[in-house]
């Protein structure tokens, strides 16, 4: 498999229970390298753009209310299959479903605050790592 790059988010509940280094070591674990990161507390606007194509669901003002209610981390992960790797490490959506051992498994409290964001296919990788960093932010090692 190529190498290819994800955009990650550690969301606010992950955060506030002060696991972003925990986080950091499973995707060094698996291989992921972290090749640009930063902390911010997004905007209303900057959440809402972000998940623009949920816009009709139900839970889209929770989930833009969750998102901007402390700091998350959001991070490029580097590496071969990252886009799957990065989902894998982070299970299923709802943590009540998602596989022992995986991200939202230990740290999630629920389907709302369930810890990581990871793009879900190439073509969101690249939009979301242009929606938070420029060319010039991310930084390949080697
Ligand atoms: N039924 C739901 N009720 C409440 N919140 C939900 C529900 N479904 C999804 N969400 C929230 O919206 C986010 C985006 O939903 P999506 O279906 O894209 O899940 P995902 O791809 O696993 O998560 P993410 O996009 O954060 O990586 C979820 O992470 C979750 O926080």
């Amino acid at each position: 498999m190529a190498n290819e790059r994800t955009l990650s988010i550690i969301k606010p509940d992950a955060v506030a229970k002060n696991v972003i280094g925990e986080i950091y070591t499973r995707f060094e674990k698996a291989g992921l390298e972290i090749v640009a990161a930063k902390m911010m507390h997004l905007t209303q606007e900057q959440a809402e753009g972000f998940y623009a194509e949920h816009k009709e669901r139900p839970f889209f003002n929770d989930l833009v209310a969750f998102m901007t209610s402390g700091p998350v981390v959001v991070q490029v992960l580097d590496g071969e299959g990252a886009i799957l790797k990065n989902r894998d490490l982070m299970g299923a959506t709802n943590p009540k479903e998602a596989e022992a051992g995986t991200i939202r498994a230990d740290f999630a409290s629920s389907i709302d605050a369930n810890a990581v964001h990871g793009s879900d296919s190439a073509a969101s990788a690249e939009r979301e790592i242009a929606y938070f960093f420029n060319d010039s932010e991310i930084c390949p090692r080697g």
